[in-house]
């Protein structure tokens, strides 16, 4: 069965979205489109060494032929632009690193969001120490602006690395974002996925958001926020299932794809809909 006919809807939900007639209505307004996509275990498969993490094949081709179709391609990631660029690095996307904290328009020119710039001394020092404090077997990710605890080789340490954490978060003020098998400090800024996506949707018409994790539900909602206020905005959301936090963003997106392995099957489907456009 062709991936188009697998990406699965809510059952329950009220006129469901078909992802073919999604496509279609995607078409019709493809010059004033943008398609999201969240990183890790949506564009690539979850490993235990992130900085090993390499985009699941087929990807690159299909995200870089989306880009030839639809007015903009973003990426909206809690890694930071620098790794994202090294993962894409000739095609021509928008890139929002550490939850929208660094983005980039422009490749090579990396902006970071200015009310986060005084956390870079403290994030540094709590990275080292997470080292000095927690168990070896947590693996202890510096991003510059944020530190991401992560215990997936050992998760019976979630609930001391959650403690250490909140401890860290009420002594400095900082946000605790979880993820799969993570836990990260972040500044306590208004700044999230959901914040960037709702900017980047401004004057477009139609947005999908790809994502799979928690911090990807703050973009769901900001396509629906959108959706209520204006009804001629199409916005789509795709969950990509996992065994960890998919049943939570499967709940809140109108069309699933099984795990990340999904992803290019269903964008090369997708292409079939979409034109390709020339691009002023
Ligand atoms: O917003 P995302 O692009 O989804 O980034 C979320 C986190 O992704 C990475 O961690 C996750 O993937 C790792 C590699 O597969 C995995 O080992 C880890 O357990 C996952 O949580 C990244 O390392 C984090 O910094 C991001 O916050």
């Amino acid at each position: 069965m062709p991936p188009l006919d697998t990406a699965q809807e809510p059952s329950g939900q009220q006129a469901p979205l078909s992802p073919t007639a999604a496509l279609k209505a995607t078409a019709e307004r493809a010059d004033n489109c943008v398609f999201f996509f969240d990183f890790d275990g949506t564009l690539a498969p979850i490993q235990d060494d992130p900085n090993a993490v390499q985009v699941t094949p087929g990807v690159l081709e299909a995200i870089s032929e989306l880009a030839a179709r639809v007015r903009r391609v973003s990426l909206v990631s809690a890694r930071p632009v620098d790794f994202l660029r090294s993962r894409f690095p000739d095609v021509p996307l928008t890139l929002h690193g550490l939850y929208g904290l660094e983005s980039q328009y422009v490749p090579g020119k990396t902006i970071t969001y200015p009310p986060a710039l005084p956390f870079a001394d403290l994030m540094t020092e709590l990275a080292r120490r997470a080292e000095r404090e927690l168990p070896d077997e947590v693996l202890v990710e510096f991003k510059r602006l944020s530190v991401a605890l992560h215990y997936r080789s050992a998760p019976e340490l979630r609930d001391a690395v959650h403690a250490w954490a909140q401890d860290q978060a009420s002594r400095h003020g900082l946000r605790e974002q979880e993820g799969r098998m993570v836990i990260e400090l972040k500044p306590s800024v208004q700044r999230d996925k959901g914040s960037v996506v709702a900017e980047e949707i401004e004057d477009f018409s139609c947005a999908w958001y790809f994502g799979d994790d928690l911090g990807d539900l703050a973009a769901f909602r900001a396509l629906a926020v959108r959706e209520a206020a204006d009804p001629n905005f199409l916005g789509v959301r795709v969950a990509v299932r996992n065994p960890e936090t998919g049943a939570e963003v499967a709940a809140a997106a109108d069309l699933h794809l099984e795990g990340p392995a999904a992803v290019p099957a269903f964008l090369r489907e997708a292409l079939t809909l979409l034109p390709r456009r020339d691009k002023p």
